[in-house]
């Protein structure tokens, strides 16, 4: 799926609260490269203000189980113990990358591992944190989207995450928004001279 200068993967993984969904938000708008999120599928329930098939494709636990029996995930992932299940969805990596486009996948370090193991694939991985479990908890509370069972099932995650950060070819401490986004299109940018975009 990779030859051909047809796009390449990105994966981004990093604990709950890390800032992910921010910096992917801006990288998207500021990089210069053809770069998409693909939309994952999860059993979680929306929270307010998500758009289905926007944030993810909310799916009943059923349709999810139905889709994972169909072979429609290139991973899926029950996330933080408290069943709910999340995945890629191929066609969302498969349409992304026929087009040229730089795919990005925000997921767990488990579905990021299950896809460093897929041959088909050859991705630029980065890790993102705040640098301390302090700032992750109070990013977390301040974001206010989530129960205390949640946040503790995050944080407990997060510390067992913390631990395969040097799998990832790219470390990178969202201190400052601004900083880690330059750091990444840096990043991206760097790579691009090894692997030219068809589209750019
Ligand atoms: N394995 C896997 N993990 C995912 C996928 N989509 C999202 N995740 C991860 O699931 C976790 C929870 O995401 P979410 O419920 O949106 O909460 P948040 O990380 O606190 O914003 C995060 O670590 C995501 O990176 C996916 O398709 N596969
Ligand atoms: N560098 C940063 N400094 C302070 N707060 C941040 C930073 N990056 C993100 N945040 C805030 O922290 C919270 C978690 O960010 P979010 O992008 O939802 O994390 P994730 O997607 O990794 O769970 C949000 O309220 C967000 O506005």
């Amino acid at each position: 799926m990779n030859q051909d200068n047809k796009g390449r993967l990105v994966i981004i993984s990093g604990p709950s609260g890390a800032g992910k969904s921010t910096v992917v938000g801006r990288l998207l708008d500021e990089c210069g490269l053809p770069l998409r999120l693909s939309v994952s599928a999860t059993t979680r329930t929306p929270r307010p203000g998500e758009v289905d098939g926007v944030s993810y494709f909310f799916l009943t636990p059923e349709e999810f189980a139905k889709r994972q029996a169909a072979g429609d995930f290139l991973e899926s992932k029950e996330v933080f113990g408290l069943g709910h299940w999340y995945g890629t969805l191929r066609e969302q990596v498969a349409t992304g990358l026929n087009q040229g486009d730089w795919v990005i996948l925000e997921i767990d370090v488990q579905g990021a591992l299950t896809i460093l193991e897929n041959e088909d694939f050859d991705p630029i991985t980065l890790f993102i944190h705040p640098g301390g479990m302090d700032e992750l908890e109070n990013r977390l509370r301040s974001r206010r989207t989530e129960t205390n069972e949640a946040i503790s099932a995050r944080l407990e995650t997060a510390a067992a995450e913390m631990l395969y950060r040097h799998r990832y070819q790219f470390e990178i401490i969202n201190g400052n928004v601004d900083n880690a986004v330059a750091e990444i299109c840096q990043i991206l940018n760097d790579q691009k001279e090894n692997y030219p975009c068809s589209k750019s």
